[in-house]
């Protein structure tokens, strides 16, 4: 045992600890004031307990260095129970080392650029029949759970190939009732919300099962393309001896994953944006004209390409600053491998690190006026100091779907802000639980406007 002491505070009362007043707290969306009390009672690094196991809560852009860049063999991932029980124990989140490696290596052959600019055109299409049978002949809609509909049949027709049909439908209706206990207490009875999450994961598995075969079969007997959706990809990744590099669990657990972390975060942030152009016309009145350029040399119909993609400079720049005000990750834990001593305390062994996004994304030091939503701050990202713009997390186990997210962000923002107006029906506030959710869902009233 180190010599060090714990850091200071208090894990309150047994098993509950700090965690309802932290939950309390995300859903009345103060808790970063929480966290700033905490830091001027306690200190920059202070003792906790959430969730059920202590915690060790430090912040600032050291701090972040310090859980994205450690070694398994120090910090390791920490999900909760239910979730680990629910997506299953191969996925990604789980993986450390070198099946860490391996499976998240397998997963950014199909995530990586260079293969993702060849379904813009898929994306594309999603996008137009969404907004389509969505938007088109509407006064009013609720725009969050529109996109959450928008991002799952995103990714249901490109990592799946689930195309629209009586399929798509039950996998979207099993992996609502799966994403529902997922952050629930892991009580397995009949009657409980970890069960019935359980019951729809196993169904949600087969059906990805099922996909296995299919897509197994297509590439034996037919030789389908092995980069048409991300499951014949990861089925056709080989070692030098010939053998598939994930096994089939593994694969249906990650892809099971994939569904979730790619689906409420990429919703969160169109849903902001939206929000965001509707309050600030001069930062709308830039997107448009970069998208009405854009639009305005394609013809009727014409998909939009990866170089069209390249040229919306500003508008991503708009997503980035969306991202660093409202991250739809509101922070993540770590455990400890072994007692580490950090900033003159002890992390002991087994205990919880938590670190939060936005305690850099709101540091002045960093990002002047930090309460100003001010896209030039990304003109030149290379001078943000590194692990301080942290949305997508850092290090080895940066999210791997940020291109995903990127090219779906940029065609949905394109065709909304060509094809409509809007303003919105309700105030600008919103609760976390824990991904921030805007007041009714952020109901707007639409106006579809034509090129000029
Ligand atoms: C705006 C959209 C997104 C945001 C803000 C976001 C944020 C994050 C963050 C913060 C992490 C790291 C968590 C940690 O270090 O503890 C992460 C990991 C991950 N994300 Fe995303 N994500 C987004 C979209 C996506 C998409 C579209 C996909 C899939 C297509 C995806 C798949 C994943 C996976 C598989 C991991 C785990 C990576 C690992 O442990 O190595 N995410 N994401």
């Amino acid at each position: 045992r180190s010599s060090k002491n714990l850091p200071p505070g208090s894990l309150g009362i047994p098993v509950i600890g700090q965690s309802l007043a932290l939950l309390r707290a995300l859903r009345a969306n103060t808790a970063e004031e929480w966290i700033e009390q905490r830091i001027r009672k306690y200190g920059p690094i202070s003792k906790l307990s959430l969730f059920g196991n202590p915690t060790v809560f430090i912040y600032g852009q050291a701090a972040n260095k310090f859980v994205f860049t450690s070694d398994g063999n120090s910090l390791s991932n920490q999900q909760n129970k239910s979730l680990r029980t629910i997506l299953g124990e191969g996925n990604l989140l789980e993986l450390s080392g070198p099946d860490h490696k391996r499976v998240r290596g397998a997963l950014m052959s199909f995530l990586k650029p260079e293969s993702l600019k060849n379904y813009v055109d898929k994306m594309n299409e999603e996008v137009k029949l969404h907004i389509e049978k969505h938007w088109d002949n509407k006064q009013e809609v609720k725009v969050l759970p529109l996109m959450k509909t928008l991002t799952f049949n995103i990714i249901s027709s490109l990592l799946f190939g689930v195309e629209r049909g009586g399929r798509r439908d039950k996998l979207v209706k099993w992996f609502e009732e799966m994403l529902e206990g997922m952050w629930s207490i892991p009580i397995n009875l009949p009657f409980t919300s970890f069960h019935r999450s359980l019951g729809a994961s196993k169904r949600v598995q087969n059906m990805v099962k099922q996909l296995i075969e299919e897509k197994r079969r297509g590439l034996v007997e037919n030789g389908a393309d092995s980069h048409q959706d991300l499951i014949t990809c990861l089925l056709s990744i080989c070692d030098e001896q010939n053998r598939q590099v994930m096994s089939e669990e593994e694969i249906v657990n990650n892809v099971t994953l994939v569904m979730t972390a790619g689906h409420d975060t990429s919703s969160v942030l169109l849903t902001f944006m939206m929000q965001l152009l509707a309050n600030q016309p001069t930062i709308y009145a830039s997107v448009l004209q970069e998208q009405e350029e854009i639009a305005r040399g394609k013809q009727e119909g014409e998909s939009l390409t990866w170089k069209d993609l390249g040229r919306m400079k500003f508008t991503w720049r708009v997503a980035l600053e969306t991202l660093r005000m409202h991250p739809p990750i509101f922070g993540g834990f770590r455990k400890a491998v072994k007692d580490i001593e950090y900033d003159g305390y002890l992390i002991p062994k087994g205990w919880q690190v938590f670190w939060v996004t936005s305690m850099t994304h709101n540091d002045e030091k960093v990002f002047a006026e930090p309460f100003k939503f001010d896209p030039s701050r990304f003109e030149n990202q290379a001078a943000i100091p590194p692990y301080c713009f942290v949305p997508f997390g850092g290090g080895p186990r940066i999210c791997p779907g940020y291109e995903f997210a990127k090219i779906e962000t940029l065609v949905t923002i394109h065709y909304l802000v060509t094809r409509f107006t809007w303003e919105l029906c309700a105030d600008n506030r919103f609760s976390r639980c824990p991904m921030p959710v805007p007041t009714g869902g952020l109901p707007i009233k639409i106006k579809p406007r034509k090129l000029i």
